[in-house]
């Protein structure tokens, strides 16, 4: 589904930010991607979903590359930013509209999947109001719905817990094992390690700009709980 190859970036002026990052996601998997503030978590996941250009190596979704072909890369993909950015002066159920157009979701999906994540999320009744009168974790919620409408092969989010209420939290994570169930992929960068533990069948530890572990939960963590795991590997130099 997902498949970086030698992914390597540099911003203007500074180091390598990624370094020669080798990483696939097969359909059905929760990926998580965890490491130090500043590791390569967001960089990498920008040029997956195609907002970051890179020089070196190639990404592939669904065996097509983002830089041959970014709008069929971008057809199978929902990318739920750290801080997504919506739009403030449309009301809720506009801008699921809007997303929906731009991905042609029928009516009737359209209707049936925004009822059944609104009402999960509890915003049902905010649908009707300006984006700019929500608060930090509705735009979230928001966010979350309008990428989960269109059935996306493979959802990208970063940091998703941050600002979510338990409730909301705990919904997101329903949400995720049942997409996969059913066919998706996920990839998502966290620094909630419990989180990654419990819900993620994969993972990958990137440091300093280098994976350093990558693999089935169980065989990465073996005996030790991650965050164990992950103190480890981060104080190794
Ligand atoms: N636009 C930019 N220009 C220059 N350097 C950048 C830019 N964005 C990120 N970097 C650098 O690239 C490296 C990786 O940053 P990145 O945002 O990918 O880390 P991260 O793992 O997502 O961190 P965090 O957990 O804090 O979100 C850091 O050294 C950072 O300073």
């Amino acid at each position: 589904m997902l498949t970086i190859k030698h992914f390597t970036k540099s911003y203007k002026g500074g180091k390598k930010a990624v370094n020669d990052l080798n990483l696939v996601v097969e359909q059905g998997d929760i990926y998580g991607f965890i490491g130090h503030n500043g590791a390569g978590k967001t960089t990498t996941i920008r040029a997956v979903v195609g907002v970051l250009d890179f020089e070196e190596g190639d990404i592939e979704i669904d065996g097509i590359s983002i830089k041959k072909d970014p709008v069929a890369c971008k057809a199978r993909i929902a990318y739920i930013p750290d801080n997504p950015d919506l739009y403030d002066h449309l009301t809720g159920i506009q801008y699921l509209n809007f997303i929906g157009d731009l991905f042609s979701v029928s009516k009737a999906d359209r209707e049936q999947l925004i009822k059944k994540y609104s009402d999960a999320f509890q915003i049902t009744v905010h649908l009707g109001d300006m984006i700019s009168s929500y608060s930090h974790g509705m735009k979230q919620k928001l966010a979350i719905i309008s990428a989960l409408i269109h059935k996306p092969k493979l959802l990208v989010l970063d940091e998703p817990f941050v600002g979510l209420d338990p409730k909301a939290a705990h919904m997101l994570k329903t949400i995720m094992v049942e997409l996969c169930s059913n066919g998706s992929a996920i990839f998502f960068s966290t620094h909630v390690l419990d989180v990654a533990e419990k819900l993620c069948n994969k993972i990958a530890i990137i440091k300093g700009g280098q994976l350093i572990a990558h693999g089935k939960t169980e065989e990465v963590k073996g005996e030790n709980s991650l965050e164990a795991l992950f103190m480890e590997l981060i104080d190794n130099d």
